[in-house]
């Protein structure tokens, strides 16, 4: 990936619903992400934390405002140019229940190679080469349900990391699991998006995982209240 890639939202709104029923999830957020760089996005319920999260992957588009990847405006993209940035150049990891039951760990974590194309022998062994950097390694032939939920965490970060994206972006990852476990799943998730030059931007009620990020920025009422520098983070 080229280092100047960077995420950038300016003046993002979004509202909900009709005129009647308006629920207005966002009211004008500026981020600007850029690689290599964590950011956590905490706040209260309800403050907009994954409706910025779905703006800014592309997942919805804005009412009003932009986000830019790499310069370029996602909502400028037809539907099927920003499926295809979004498979190449964001990886994503949820709080659980994201493998498929049905295949083993090499392969889940092989999916995005597999979906762009990618021939089989090579997209599988890519994703073992993911899988032995988080520890995976004997555990590749494994189905989801033969995985504890902490290992399960790690194939999805394999997944969301093979297709070598600019950006992952994580929506409560360690909300499944025990302290300890979330832990090391944070750890494991800001390491090798480090390593890989790639940004982070996660969602989260814990200080714990935001602790791992670079910056915090807090939300309220679908703006953001406040930004913090964390110079001690991990990443
Ligand atoms: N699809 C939707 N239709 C209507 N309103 C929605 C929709 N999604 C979210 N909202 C509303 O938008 C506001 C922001 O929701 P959002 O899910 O972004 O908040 P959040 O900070 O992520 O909350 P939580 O921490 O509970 O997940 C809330 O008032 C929510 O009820």
């Amino acid at each position: 990936m080229t280092p100047s890639r960077t995420l950038e939202a300016v003046a993002l709104t979004k509202t909900y619903g009709s005129p009647t029923t308006a629920t207005h999830a966002l009211a004008g957020v500026d981020l600007t992400v850029g690689p290599g760089e964590s950011v956590a996005i905490m706040g209260p319920s309800g403050s907009g934390k994954t409706t910025l999260l779905h703006l800014l992957a592309g997942v919805l588009a804005p009412t009003a405002g932009v986000v830019r990847w790499d310069g370029r405006s996602l909502t400028d993209l037809s539907d099927r140019e920003r499926t295809a940035l979004r498979r190449r150049d964001f990886g994503f990891v949820f709080q659980s229940g994201q493998l498929l039951p049905e295949l083993p760990a090499q392969e889940n974590a092989a999916l995005p190679l597999l979906l762009d194309g990618v021939g089989r022998a090579e997209a599988t062994a890519r994703a073992r080469q993911w899988l032995g950097h988080l520890g995976l390694a004997g555990t590749e032939e494994r189905r989801p349900g033969e995985l504890s939920g902490g290992q399960a965490q790690r194939v999805a970060i394999a997944r969301a990391l093979v297709g070598s994206p600019g950006v992952i972006f994580a929506d409560e990852p360690t909300g499944a699991l025990d302290r300890t476990t979330g832990w090391e799943v944070m750890k494991a998730l800001t390491t090798a998006a480090r390593a890989q030059g790639a940004a982070l931007v996660v969602v989260t009620h814990d200080t714990e995982v935001a602790r791992w990020c670079g910056r915090i920025v807090e939300m309220r009422d679908g703006r953001i209240v406040r930004e913090l520098q964390q110079a001690g983070a991990t990443s």
